[in-house]
């Protein structure tokens, strides 16, 4: 809402009344709620003579004392699970149980914020809620984390683990153990933390819970006794599941007579009050006004608000040892509060936690503006969007063709497909998003390079920059140990996958009779385009995949390019190996020639090693007569029909003289099943 129109509300106080009225009637915990009344309260607090005070929120009146929750009665625990097992809609049922919202059709995926998530149905950003739960007698205060389940999102799950004791461990009833279940159990089990295994789904008619208990039984170790059979649909057995949570997972360490010590596990930005940081207490207290230290940076901070996330913002009066919230302290950059850092007294110095490793990007892509004109506007969207996703990496680039832009990292190709689609959808930008590649790296042999660059090694994320053989003495490959689930009946299809990827059988073992898993040794470059579409449709969609870093090894690369009409068009330029070249070239020709549109004369799309071309495709000259079929003078379809073509050919790109649709950038590097 503008500052005038407040202003004209604010000119009687009847009409300030309404509003606050109009605001409470439609007070619901969701956040556009959340974000218009505090838009609104900015808006007033900017006005010359008004001084602001928050009206009460139901939020504000039914504040809880949460000194009432020493650390024994408190459980923190996370939702973890392959893709679409039903974290989500579980994480709802919970909520609705313990009365953090109203039993409503409406209330589906709460936890799931983002445009993005909802419209993939996907959770991309992990999410806390604390509730309330009353077991025998006594009110219990448990924080729960709905984590994403995607491989590229893993990151997410690792830290929202060190702000836990236990997890819940859901499994699809019908699906069973999958590629994300296991790289899931082993987070946790590494952290050590209490695994409750929960069987989801028992209402499909196709469930099998029986079989997927002796999965878990097999895989995991953990008796088939242990697992709760529920339907997070219909909730049934739901209540089960938190009496588990309090039964099983141990209370937090830590007291409120230790000097505070909190971890930033997550953060986001907030226009109006700067980072909001969501915390784990691992002792002491936190309050309003306390000066606080960040243990990274050593800079000082006054804090402004603390509270619970309920799953919106909750504010309380302290926070304690054992509690997880989130604290907002008036810092301007998520940088300030980095993931991982510890936070503490000013005049209470302790040791700095652990922490965790910062997300290492694994994929790479040159991000570019449609038009040079749309540069400052796509430059303040990345720099928004990445205030509030700092697994992101960016630097400035430039291309001869494409002009100006950016060359981002990302934790994965649906990490990239979700940032792209968010600057589209919540910025208004338009971009060309160059093919992804990973971070290779290079042994240098030439004294004068190693010395330009400080250091004998040296990691490339841009193919245009990829060094000659002549400087460099090796090359070396990102790789990853990749896990894969399925029936046996698709083993044969997917060893030739693997085979035809480069990949290296470790290990094969049958976690029930029909069901098979296998590790695979992959160069990162085979399978992060494609792979998991093709295993998907090779398998009639039920195999899964996951995978995790397995260091560098030696491997013969070279550059290709790729030339339109004799040109090379550096965005399209990719590293091989030397063995696959002639394969590659060929299939990527090809596919440019689907995918560029007929003009107005012939195109040649040739890839090249050096000066040799090794493989060619033509597209044949063509003008498309829009108007051929519009007879008569009605001239007001002949401009409908010429608009329609213009639309069109904004979509595209000119580089030298032809037109490349955006998505020809990506989609030259998938592959086809054979
Ligand atoms: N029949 C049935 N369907 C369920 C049940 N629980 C969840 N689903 C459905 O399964 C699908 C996936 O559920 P989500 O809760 O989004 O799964 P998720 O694990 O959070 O998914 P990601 O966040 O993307 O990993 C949705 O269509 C749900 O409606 C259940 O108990 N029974």
């Amino acid at each position: 809402m503008s500052v005038c129109l407040v202003t004209r509300f604010c000119q009687t106080s009847s009409i300030l009344s309404q509003f606050k009225i109009c605001i409470r009637k439609s007070q619901r915990y969701n956040s556009s709620y959340a974000v218009s009344r505090h838009r609104w309260i900015q808006s007033l607090s900017v006005l010359p003579g008004i001084t602001f005070r928050r009206t009460s929120t139901q939020a504000d009146k039914d504040s809880v004392d949460l000194s009432k929750f020493p650390a024994d009665r408190i459980r923190n625990f996370c939702i973890i699970a392959h893709i679409d097992h039903g974290k989500s809609t579980l994480a709802d049922r919970l909520l609705e149980m313990t009365g953090a919202i109203a039993k409503t059709e409406k209330n589906k995926q709460v936890l799931d914020k983002l445009q993005v998530e909802r419209e993939r149905g996907i959770t991309v950003k992990a999410q806390t809620a604390s509730l309330f739960y009353n077991y025998e007698g006594e009110q219990y205060l448990l924080n729960l984390i709905d984590t994403p389940g995607h491989v590229d999102f893993s990151y997410e799950v690792s830290r929202s683990l060190s702000a836990c004791q236990g997890v819940l461990l859901i499994v699809d009833a019908n699906q069973g153990v999958q590629a994300q279940t296991v790289a899931n159990f082993y987070l946790a089990f590494e952290a050590q933390l209490s695994i409750i295994p929960v069987i989801n789904k028992i209402d499909l008619k196709n469930a099998d819970p029986g079989r997927v208990e002796s999965q878990i039984e097999k895989v995991f170790d953990i008796p088939a006794e242990e697992c709760i059979r529920i339907s997070a649909k219909l909730g049934t057995n739901v209540e089960k599941v938190l009496q588990a949570v309090v039964e099983r997972i141990p209370p937090p360490a830590g007291s409120i007579d230790e000097p505070f010590k909190a971890l930033v596990f997550d953060s986001n930005f907030d226009h109006y009050r700067g980072v909001v940081a969501n915390i784990a207490v691992f002792g002491g207290r936190v309050k309003k006004g306390d000066k606080m230290v960040s243990a990274h940076l050593r800079k000082t901070y006054e804090v402004n608000e603390v509270g619970l996330l309920r799953p919106d913002e909750f504010p309380t009066q302290k926070l304690f040892a054992g509690q997880v919230g989130y604290i907002i302290a008036g810092m301007k950059d998520v940088k300030e509060a980095q993931i991982g850092d510890t936070l503490f007294l000013q005049e209470q110095q302790v040791e700095a936690l652990p922490g965790f490793k910062p997300a290492k990007p694994m994929v790479f892509a040159g991000m570019y503006p449609m038009d040079q004109s749309e540069y400052q506007g796509l430059r303040s969207a990345i720099e928004r969007l990445t205030l509030n996703d700092s697994s992101v990496t960016v630097q400035k680039d430039s291309s001869l063709a494409l002009g100006a832009g950016w060359r981002l990292g990302f934790l994965g190709l649906l990490h990239m497909e979700v940032f792209n689609q968010r600057l589209e959808q919540e910025y208004n930008a338009s971009v060309i998003v160059t093919a992804p590649t990973v971070p290779y790296k290079a042994v240098l042999s030439s004294a004068k390079l190693i010395k330009e660059h400080g250091s004998e090694e040296i990691t490339i994320v841009n193919p245009a920059q990829f060094p000659e053989r002549s400087v460099v003495s090796e090359y070396l490959e990102p790789m990853v140990l990749g896990t894969i689930l399925a029936p046996d009946a698709y083993t044969g299809k997917i060893m030739s996958l693997c085979l035809d990827r480069r990949g290296v059988q470790k290990n094969m073992v049958y976690i029930d009779d029909q069901r098979v898993m296998m590790k695979y040794l992959f160069p990162l470059n085979e399978i992060v385009v494609d792979f998991y579409d093709l295993l998907k449709s090779l398998s009639s969609g039920y195999a899964s995949f996951d995978y995790e870093n397995a260091g560098y090894e030696a491997a013969d690369l070279i550059k290709m390019d790729l030339l339109l009409n004799g040109r090379p068009v550096e965005e399209l330029t990719t590293i091989v190996h030397r063995e696959r070249a002639y394969t590659m070239g060929k299939a990527m020709c090809e596919r440019l020639k689907d995918s560029i549109p007929r003009q107005m004369f012939e195109i040649a799309v040739q890839a090249a090693v050096g000066n040799k071309v090794i493989a060619r495709e033509t597209i044949k000259a063509y003008r498309k007569n829009v108007l051929a079929k519009c007879y008569g003078g009605d001239i007001t379809r002949k401009m409908k029909l010429l608009k329609k073509q213009a639309e069109g050919k904004k979509k595209m790109r000119r580089i030298g003289n032809v037109d490349v649709p955006k998505d020809a950038f990506i989609n030259v590097l998938k592959r086809k099943e054979k």
